[in-house]
């Protein structure tokens, strides 16, 4: 019997067990169904606005709607003033505690709060991992850049800070695969975009944005440094060792640059940008970098 009570005792959740280091949000419900923000310490913004950490654009949602935040062992969750206050579990708060299952009401937008350790949270991470990362190369897919993209661009441009975009081609990769086949040409990809992954900082956006097209974008990034960059990434590639079919094989990458500017404030007019640089990198001869006109 003393036995029992001690094994109770072991597996209870028990009310002075810590809260875990970190938890989410995931929208479950409505506008942004999927998207996920993690609590970790710093407060997250959830709101209309781009600058919010998570941004739900709907017009039930205010701009600047909650804000939630770890505080010591429990997570807070807090209404700014929305014109739609929020709700969690159905009943209206100003400010409360949010634990692991919580659902908040933002707007007509539900968010269920989940708790890191839990095997759910675990579950909506893969899922969310399958909806924004291209498999192949582990980088953001082109959908989940373009959200990205559009979020960095509102921020520098309402705080004036610099912003460039890369685009990254391979030259001449039909032959590689008409030679060596998909499957070693995939190879390749993957090699590629590990060369990225190791150039770009954590606060840069790398994506696959196109079969054998890459995408970087540089915060705080201006047009100077953005081009040193891309001659280190340019150079990086054409020193990487590349084996298809077990033959050596030099793959070389052509990139196109371009910077916000006036009249040059939107994801279409940078990728447009860029893509111009990039036809000129590759018309004077491939393996070079190109910046806007
Ligand atoms: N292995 C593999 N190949 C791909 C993938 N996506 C696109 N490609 C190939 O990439 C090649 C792109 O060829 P092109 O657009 O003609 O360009 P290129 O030969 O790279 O020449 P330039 O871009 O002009 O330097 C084609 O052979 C596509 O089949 C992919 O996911 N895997």
């Amino acid at each position: 019997m003393a036995d029992d009570t001690t094994q109770r005792t072991m597996l209870s959740a028990g009310p002075t067990r810590p809260a875990p280091r970190s938890a989410c949000l995931v929208v479950i419900h409505g506008e942004g169904l999927g998207r996920r923000v993690d609590v970790e310490d710093a407060p997250v913004l959830i709101g209309r606005s781009q600058d919010a950490d998570l941004c739900i654009a709907h017009k039930s949602v205010s701009r600047e709607h909650c804000r939630v935040w770890r505080d010591g062992d429990a997570y807070r969750v807090m209404d700014l003033g929305a014109t739609n206050p929020i709700h969690v579990n159905d009943a209206r708060i100003d400010e409360g505690v949010l634990i692991d299952g919580d659902h908040v009401t933002i707007g007509e937008s539900i968010l269920k709060f989940i708790s890191q350790t839990s095997v759910e949270a675990r579950y909506h991470e893969e899922i969310y991992q399958l909806a924004t990362h291209d498999p192949l190369s582990d980088l953001s897919n082109r959908r989940h850049f373009a959200e990205l993209a559009d979020k960095e661009i509102a921020r520098a441009v309402r705080h004036g800070r610099a912003l460039a975009l890369c685009i990254i081609d391979v030259d001449l990769f039909k032959p590689v695969n008409d030679r060596y086949g998909h499957i070693e040409g995939d190879a390749v990809l993957r090699r590629l975009a590990a060369v990225i992954r190791s150039h770009v900082r954590d606060d840069d956006v790398a994506a696959r944005i196109g079969g054998e097209e890459f995408a970087v974008l540089l915060c705080e990034c201006d047009i100077e440094a953005a081009a040193t960059f891309a001659e280190r990434l340019r150079q990086a590639v054409a020193a990487t060792r590349f084996h298809p079919g077990g033959d050596p094989q030099q793959i070389t990458v052509s990139i196109g640059i371009a910077t916000l500017a006036p009249g040059r404030a939107s994801r279409s007019s940078l990728m447009a940008a860029a893509d111009a640089a990039l036809y000129r990198a590759k018309n004077e001869g491939r393996n070079l970098v190109r910046v806007e006109d």
